[in-house]
């Protein structure tokens, strides 16, 4: 079994528990009271930094095992915008990434930045619980979702306010998510089945998204030059994790990245 089958099955008996615990009536309701939606395409483009950086809030992941030690995710998430994030990410997936809810409302309510769920989406009502949970945004990865689920989790999220990415790994994922009308496409520079990181991927692909989508490049992303390449690829946007996550100083890790672009 691969590791995208693995996940598929946990989260399915994820969702069956969550089901139970909170039905789907409780759960919309809690989600239309949520409070506001911040504007995550919104803070893309408005950021003073360009491409704008996503950071990410991310314990652990499959091709690194644990990746910070002292993990306080409101303290990572102002880091981050001190530095001049124009948004985070926020892993709540838990047994690969070790991520919680808390982790997402932590770093949210530690700052005014949008917030971006980073999951594995397979059923709307994981994405009227990101909304309860207070995200901003929601991931849709078409290398596990067929196009009828693809748009009906956009729908979900379109309905109830937030933004959304479609992660795209190659042609054929890139152009099934032009055709669902992603607004923000993110192409992921990790192979999800060998967990290699190209930036190549992004410049490859960049040249088939669009001019009326946003771009966001992401994983693998380390130095302000690694920040150029995305740049001229056309990237409004960049999502970046462990480059970061590694550093004793977050703060001073994430300007540095962000000092010659
Ligand atoms: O990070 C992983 O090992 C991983 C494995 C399988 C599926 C997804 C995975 N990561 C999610 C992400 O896309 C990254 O957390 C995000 O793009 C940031 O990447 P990085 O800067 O390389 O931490």
């Amino acid at each position: 079994m691969n590791v995208l089958q693995r996940i598929r099955e946990y989260k399915l008996d994820e969702l069956a528990a969550a089901r139970r615990e909170e039905p789907e009536a409780g759960l919309l309701s809690q989600a239309h009271s949520a409070g506001a939606v911040r504007g995550f395409a919104a803070a893309l483009t408005s950021s003073a930094q360009q491409p704008a950086l996503i950071a990410e809030v991310k314990k652990a992941s499959p091709s690194q095992g644990l990746i910070r030690e002292h993990f306080d995710p409101g303290a990572l998430a102002l880091s981050y915008e001190r530095a001049g994030a124009g948004a985070l990410s926020v892993l709540t997936d838990g047994p690969s990434f070790a991520g919680t809810r808390e982790h997402l409302v932590a770093a949210r309510s530690a700052t005014s930045l949008p917030v971006l769920r980073k999951d594995f989406l397979f059923d709307p009502y994981q994405v009227v619980q990101s909304r309860a949970w207070g995200a901003d945004c929601v991931l849709v990865i078409l290398a596990v979702v067929d196009d009828s689920l693809g748009k009906d989790l956009i729908g979900t999220a379109l309905d109830l306010g937030l933004d959304v990415i479609v992660e795209v790994h190659d042609e054929d994922e890139l152009s099934r998510a032009v055709a669902l009308r992603a607004p923000i496409i993110g192409v992921n520079n990790r192979d999800l089945h060998t967990f290699h990181t190209t930036l190549a991927t992004t410049e490859r692909l960049a040249a088939q998204v669009p001019p009326d989508r946003l771009l966001v490049g992401e994983s693998g992303i380390a130095t302000p030059q690694d920040v150029s390449r995305m740049r001229d690829a056309g990237c409004t946007a960049i999502l970046v994790g462990e480059s970061l996550l590694r550093q004793d100083d977050v703060e001073a890790a994430t300007r540095a990245l962000l000092a010659s672009t």
